[in-house]
């Protein structure tokens, strides 16, 4: 079955446990995403939140649980899924020796539509810069300007897309969220900070972590 928007859920997560270097760092989550959704996954640093997100568009292995794209089983419905999906993670793959117009470009822009989307994140006038010579916040707007081409995939899976964003750049990344909500996008997210969107839901990784350690213990008391 195809990754399609109009999917009643396009991801189903059901009773998902996450291990990082044999190490479970979650267990029990399940929740589902349809369209015109958006999704915030909170948790302290090291819960687990990139480890998650990688897991869900399969660049991490160690799970047990299941992951539903469009009805369609993991791994199987992975290469839909990466036709509708737009992921930028936390090194948000901007390549410093090409300008900002020549990073959209090479994602498949036109110079018209890469110009007018590097204009939306306030980066006119640096559009030929190399991003090697931006701030950290100028480079995590032209990475964020990918999400203001028209013809942005359905899907955003962004970690921590608001680091490094001053005031302004929040509340423009936060107008487009909610645009893309409106035209039946779906978002999937990772943020320390508060977001303001219609009706996003919440989940907090720290209501799923698991201690290991009692674990062992109650193991051992189990069968002592
Ligand atoms: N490169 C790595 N190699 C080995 N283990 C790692 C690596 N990165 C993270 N981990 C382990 O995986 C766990 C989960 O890391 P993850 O990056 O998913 O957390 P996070 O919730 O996204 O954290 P943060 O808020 O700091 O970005 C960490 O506690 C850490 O022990």
């Amino acid at each position: 079955m195809p990754v399609t928007p109009e999917s009643q859920d396009l991801l189903q997560v059901r009773d998902l446990s996450c291990r990082r270097d044999g190490r479970r760092l979650f267990a029990g989550l399940s929740f589902a995403l349809g369209a015109g959704a958006a999704l915030q996954i909170e948790g302290a640093n090291g819960a687990g939140k990139t480890t998650l997100l990688r897991t869900l568009i399969g660049s991490a292995g160690d799970f047990d649980g299941r992951i539903l794209w469009g009805g369609s089983p993991f791994p199987q419905s992975l290469p839909q899924l990466r036709e509708s999906l737009l992921f930028i993670g936390h090194r948000a793959g901007v390549r410093a020796g090409l300008t900002p117009l020549e990073n959209l470009v090479w994602y498949g822009a036109g110079r018209d539509d890469a110009l007018r989307a590097l204009e939306q994140v306030d980066l006119f006038g640096f559009e030929d810069t190399l991003c090697q010579e931006l701030s950290a916040g100028q480079s995590r707007r032209v990475a964020l300007a990918r999400l203001y081409l028209p013809q942005a995939p359905r899907l955003w899976i962004l970690d921590e897309p608001l680091a490094a964003l001053d005031v302004a750049g929040v509340s423009s990344l936060q107008g487009q969220m909610a645009v893309h909500l409106s035209r039946s996008g779906s978002i999937l997210f990772t943020s320390h900070q508060p977001v303001a969107l219609a009706g996003l839901q919440r989940i907090d990784l720290a209501e799923y972590a698991v201690d290991e350690f009692a674990d062992e213990v109650g193991g051992a008391y189990a069968f002592g």
